[in-house]
């Protein structure tokens, strides 16, 4: 499903004296079926921006178009529950909104409030588990037991559970170890394909989306200001400073053998790809294959 900003801006508490303008002339599209990353250093307004998603925040001005619906300052709250459940958020750290004693209660809470029935909503949250990546054992246990991971997964799988066709992702691996961290991307990475879903990651970890975004957007002081491939914006290093981004870990390795005569085109974004350049352009004596004087 795809989402479009036409001319929003987005004042907090406007007309009083603490009104503070978080995004301005936003045009933008998040494509049908894309894993988009949305960056930009503190207070660039990307958190205002996901709250658009699903019409947690109503632009001051402009629409947002989420699949069929257009979202205008005067949209009522009434009618937005069905588009809420196309488009599930994963808060930074979700583990902290877990409250059921059981976590199959707590998977099934979204889509029995949603008119399911109690029999049909355990039933999903039996599946939405194993989607997770836990095991059915899990279900009757409280969710308070679980380790932080498991306690985060079952979040995951409440939001899943809603069988949303957009899934917002709010540093979904702040305070997790790096193997956890790397376990949490591969499984979104997993459920975009299994379930068809669009992803929109909000991050401050380039290495995520060099390795699994297809398009950027680019925020800063409330405004896009670019939005393309990685490949198209990492390439500009000078640019991302000027911007306070950094590159990802294997595009800075890249630009330091730059520095040392070696060249890359296009500049690697990640290990696989810098791996396989780096195959292409040293001789094969460094990888043992040389003839000896001996032979
Ligand atoms: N509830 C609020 N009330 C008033 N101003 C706010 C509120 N939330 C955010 N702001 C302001 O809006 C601007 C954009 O903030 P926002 O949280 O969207 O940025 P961000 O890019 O998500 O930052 P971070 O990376 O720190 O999460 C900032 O100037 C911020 O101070």
């Amino acid at each position: 499903m795809a989402i479009d900003f036409k001319q929003v801006d987005f004042t907090y508490q406007p007309g009083t004296p603490f009104a503070t303008k978080a995004l301005t002339d936003i045009n933008v599209t998040i494509p049908d079926g894309s894993y988009t990353a949305l960056i930009g250093h503190t207070g660039s307004g990307k958190s205002t921006l996901l709250q658009h998603l699903d019409a947690l925040l109503k632009p001051t001005s402009g629409t947002v178009t989420i699949g069929e619906r257009v979202i205008t300052p005067t949209t009522s709250n009434k009618d937005l529950k069905s588009l809420r459940q196309h488009v599930g958020i994963v808060f930074q750290f979700p583990e902290n909104q877990l409250f059921e004693e059981t976590v199959a209660k707590d998977i099934a809470f979204g889509p029995q409030n949603f008119g399911v029935s109690e029999a049909d909503a355990l039933k999903t949250a039996a599946k939405m588990l194993a989607l997770v990546g836990l095991d059915a054992s899990l279900l009757e246990r409280s969710p308070f037991d679980l380790s932080g991971g498991q306690m985060r997964r079952v979040a995951i799988a409440g939001v899943l559970a809603m069988q949303p066709k957009v899934l917002v992702l709010d540093e979904p691996t702040a305070g997790l170890d790096p193997q956890g961290r790397l376990d949490m991307m591969e499984m979104f990475a997993r459920l975009r394909h299994e379930q068809h879903l669009t992803v929109v990651l909000v991050t401050h970890q380039m290495d995520d989306v060099a390795n699994y975004a297809d398009h950027v957007i680019v925020m800063d002081q409330g405004r896009v200001v670019k939005t393309g491939t990685p490949q198209a914006i990492f390439k500009d290093p000078q640019w991302l400073v000027e911007h306070q981004l950094g590159l990802p870990k294997t595009t800075a390795f890249a630009q330091q053998l730059m520095a040392k005569g070696m060249q890359f085109d296009p500049v690697p974004l990640t290990e696989d790809q810098l791996a396989a350049a780096l195959v292409q352009q040293l001789p094969a004596s460094a990888f043992g294959g040389a003839t000896t004087h001996d032979e």
